[in-house]
């Protein structure tokens, strides 16, 4: 049985496609990346699945339970870190936890669950005067409680400093060594490229890809960069011409081409080695998961930037478990 199945899910606002036909389904155990431009649908896709917002159409199953007809269930069973929480300002972040752990049933030490997520000297501080990092690394924490099964993560990194991206990976690759399940929607592809097993990208609500990134390098012909310095620059012409290089920039005294394969990268090299110029260095890197992002976006046939404005944040003193949702759910 998969940890989470989304079924050919639809939610409508108004005129607008949220989510537009989405299905994926995620295994036990799996770290799971959720990608998309801004108003792809993300969020609409991870309230479904928390049950806060009703779909137009479809089902979400988490751990075997409807997300919208059993969605307290759903909510109990799952660590959440939603995008758009709002802590308690007077409570401290010691309170924080036990609140969580109680809502959960479970009885974690608050400065265990603290210390993990390098807040246990500010465990007897009030959340009102957290930065937005702190804020961040507590909802985290929250999320860890009682030990879920499956967590869900919308924006993980979001204002959380270098020391804190590096702790938020340490946590997935330690949640999943114990086999939880974890789905999160990012914008911070590096994160994602190396936490996840696989990666879906939606965009317009649709999902376009859904691989590991190996995979998608696979379908995307091997996307990769040759980057060569060399003295004088060579006419870029005649490398523009080359079957499989997709572009070729000037970045200072290097020539930089993308190319669709690794015949292509030899092609361009030896172009420019039979060009009127010194080589002086070379370097190929394979296509990092923004490349395949762009890539996989722009063969959806998108076409403009994405500008839509956010929906509503969640109200003031909605509770920690509160998302950017409506509220729709039983
Ligand atoms: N409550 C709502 N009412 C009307 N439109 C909404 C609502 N919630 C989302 N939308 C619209 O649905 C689309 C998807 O929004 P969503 O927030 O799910 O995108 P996202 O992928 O999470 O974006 P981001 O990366 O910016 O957080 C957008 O066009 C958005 O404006």
């Amino acid at each position: 049985m998969s940890a989470i199945t989304i079924d050919s899910l639809r939610k409508e606002y108004g005129d607008t496609f949220a989510v537009d036909g989405l299905s994926l389904s995620v295994a036990p155990g799996e770290v799971f990346g959720f990608l998309g431009p801004n108003g792809a649908g993300k969020s609409t896709t991870i309230d479904a699945l928390l049950g806060y917002v009703r779909p137009t159409a479809g089902t979400i199953t988490v751990l075997g339970r409807d997300a919208a007809t059993e969605s307290r269930a759903v909510r109990e069973a799952v660590g959440v870190l939603p995008d758009g929480y709002a802590l308690y300002d007077r409570l401290t972040a010691r309170e924080h936890v036990a609140m969580a752990a109680s809502f959960r049933g479970g009885d974690d030490d608050p400065e265990a669950v603290l210390s993990r997520v390098g807040l246990a000297d500010a465990a007897d501080r009030r959340a009102g005067g957290f930065s937005k990092g702190m804020a961040q690394r507590l909802a985290l924490g929250m999320a860890l409680v009682g030990d879920p099964d499956v967590l869900v993560f919308d924006e993980p990194s979001s204002g959380l400093d270098p020391t804190g991206i590096a702790a938020l990976r340490r946590i997935v690759a330690a949640e999943a060594d114990r086999g939880t399940t974890v789905f999160f929607s990012s914008h911070d592809l590096a994160q994602v490229e190396a936490t996840c097993d696989r990666v879906a990208i939606v965009d317009d609500g649709r999902l376009v890809a859904l691989d590991t990134v190996a995979g998608l390098r696979e379908r995307y012909g091997a996307l990769a960069t040759l980057s060569v310095a060399a003295d004088p620059l060579p006419d870029l012409a005649p490398l523009r011409a080359l079957e499989g290089v997709a572009s070729v920039a000037v970045d200072g005294d290097r020539v930089v081409c993308r190319c669709t394969s690794a015949d292509a990268k030899v092609r361009a090299l030896r172009a420019v080695f039979d060009g009127d110029c010194r080589v002086r260095d070379a370097d190929a890197e394979p296509a990092s998961l923004e490349d395949l992002f762009a890539a996989s976006v722009g063969e959806s046939g998108r076409t403009d930037e994405a500008d839509d404005p956010a929906p509503a944040a969640a109200p003031a003193g909605a509770g920690p478990y509160a998302t950017t949702a409506t509220g729709e759910g039983e």
